[in-house]
């Protein structure tokens, strides 16, 4: 099963907005940058921007691509596109009851992350 994903890297000053995983959810208990699986006909794009209004209540109004990283879980194989999130409308919260926060890029480091996002705090630590 390939599932295609959009993910939101939501960014101000030199923090991070980040989400934690809940426990019957795929990769559970485990940080990740909120988003979720394009609809069959819909862009990447389109995607980020919904999810991140039903997860996090913001209005995305600036993005850039980042980067696609594709990863096998076994279970899942997920291909998952990344977008950095400079402006939005609102402030973001966990808005479908998920642990859920700002933090200092420079502590991504403390955060358990699932395996296909490594290269990604990796990168963003080195910013
Ligand atoms: N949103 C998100 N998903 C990630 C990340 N890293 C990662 O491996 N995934 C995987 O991507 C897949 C899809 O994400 P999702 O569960 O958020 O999808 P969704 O919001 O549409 O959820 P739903 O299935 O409850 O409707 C999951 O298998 C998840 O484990 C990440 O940083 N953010
Ligand atoms: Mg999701």
């Amino acid at each position: 099963m390939l599932v295609r994903v959009a993910a939101g890297i939501i960014l101000r000053d030199d923090s991070v907005f980040i989400a934690l995983r809940k426990s019957n959810q795929h990769q559970g208990g485990l940080w990740e940058f909120p988003g979720g699986k394009c609809e069959s006909t819909e862009s990447p794009e389109s995607a980020l921007s919904r999810e991140l209004k039903e997860e996090c209540g913001i209005v995305v109004t600036e993005s850039s691509f980042f980067k696609t990283i594709a990863h096998d879980y076994g279970d899942k194989q997920v291909e998952l596109c990344f977008y950095k999130v400079t402006k939005f409308d609102g402030e973001p919260m966990g808005s479908e009851g998920q642990q859920a926060s700002w933090v200092p890029i420079s502590d991504l480091s403390s955060y358990d992350f699932p395996e296909a996002n490594k290269e990604i705090v990796a990168d963003l630590l080195l910013s």
